[in-house]
């Protein structure tokens, strides 16, 4: 394609149709945290999109603006410094690599390993101690809103144990991760019509995932019609997507969204995405509380490690639940 010829900065990155204002998603589910009717508004935006926006969740705005305004420092410091954090590994500093099997995305990231028994430890890298401090402020105050959003995932679906859900988070040896993303402008497709994929299409692997951006949009995703829409940005809010494993433990009544980000041909982007996964150990099977008398399940039994390995062996945007279903 001629574009790519003469676009060299853009070599071997996919390319999507630039979104128009037409794209933008109407239907988003808005759920108030701290309302009496948020535990209904989340079961039913989890059934039918697999994706909310969450307000009124109570994390400070500087809190959020701390680790930005740091991101963003790291994110501008010559390309060989931050190498010295990379290559990820899985986790660390990366570039354009997504993963291990050769998926490129027109940005740059940290991938950081949460450790839940010392999260003042959570992450060794970056070095940057001020840095580290923000993350660790942050990553503490998401970790505690994914555990009120599973809490009360686990009240719209009536289940009476309150933690039947969050307690795999919050579990000895649960598996978090913590991402920081950055996807600088793509100037080189300015007014192509075309841009640059970001991240590409995928659904997350764990449980659920608790993401926050800046003022620029670029995160899309799929709706059941497989229709892309396009989420529009607000940096006080979290958006919040249900994650395959969510998506087995209900048995298929909440939906692991399949999402994507374009890159802006202007604006940077700078997300921050928290994943709360379980155990290793844990067995991800649907809650006997949710199925219904003579109901089977619809997947294989496997555990967080297993369904873990297979991930990390696929590309993006492969169906990696399939080879687990019955
Ligand atoms: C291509 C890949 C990147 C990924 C691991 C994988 O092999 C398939 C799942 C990808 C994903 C998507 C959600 C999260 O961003 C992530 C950290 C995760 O747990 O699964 C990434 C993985 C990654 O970037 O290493
Ligand atoms: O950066 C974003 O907005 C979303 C990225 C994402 O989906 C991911 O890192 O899994
Ligand atoms: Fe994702």
């Amino acid at each position: 394609m001629v574009v790519l010829a003469s676009t060299p900065a853009v070599d071997h990155i996919p390319l999507l149709r630039s979104p128009d204002p037409g794209d933008y998603f109407s239907g988003m589910p808005v759920v108030d945290l701290s309302s009496p009717g948020a535990p209904r508004a989340i079961a039913d935006a989890c059934e039918r999109f697999g994706f909310f926006k969450l307000v009124n969740h109570g994390v400070p705005a500087d809190t959020m603006d701390r680790l930005e305004s740091e991101a963003v420092r790291f994110f501008s410091l010559p390309q060989a410094d931050k190498d010295r954090s990379g290559p990820a590994y899985p986790f660390g500093y990366g570039s354009k690599r997504i993963g291990l099997n050769g998926d490129m995305g027109w940005l740059e990231y940290l991938l950081l390993a949460v450790d839940s028994a010392s999260l003042s430890g959570a992450c060794a890298v970056p070095s940057c101690a001020l840095f580290r401090a923000a993350l660790n402020e942050y990553i503490a105050a998401v970790r505690k809103v994914a555990v009120r959003v599973m809490e009360a995932m686990a009240e719209g679906l009536g289940i009476a144990a309150v933690d039947a859900l969050s307690g795999m988070v919050t579990a000895e040896g649960s598996d978090q991760v913590f991402r920081v993303n950055h996807y600088p402008p793509c100037h080189a497709l300015q007014g192509l019509g075309c841009s640059a994929t970001g991240f590409g299409e995928h659904t997350d692997p764990q449980l659920i995932s608790v993401l926050r951006s800046n003022g620029t949009s670029g995160l899309q995703i799929a709706l059941q019609n497989g229709q892309w829409v396009s989420v529009p940005s607000d940096r006080d809010a979290f958006f919040v997507n249900v994650g395959d494993s969510l998506q087995v433990l209900t048995n298929g009544r909440f939906k692991s969204v399949k999402h994507r980000v374009v890159a802006n041909s202007l604006k940077s982007r700078v997300s921050m995405i928290y994943f709360g996964g379980p155990a290793m150990t844990q067995r991800i099977a649907p809650l006997p509380q949710l199925l219904g008398a003579g109901e089977q399940s619809l997947y294989k039994d496997f555990t967080w490690g297993e369904y873990k390995k297979a991930a990390y062996n696929s590309r993006l945007g492969d169906n990696r639940l399939a080879q687990f279903h019955r």
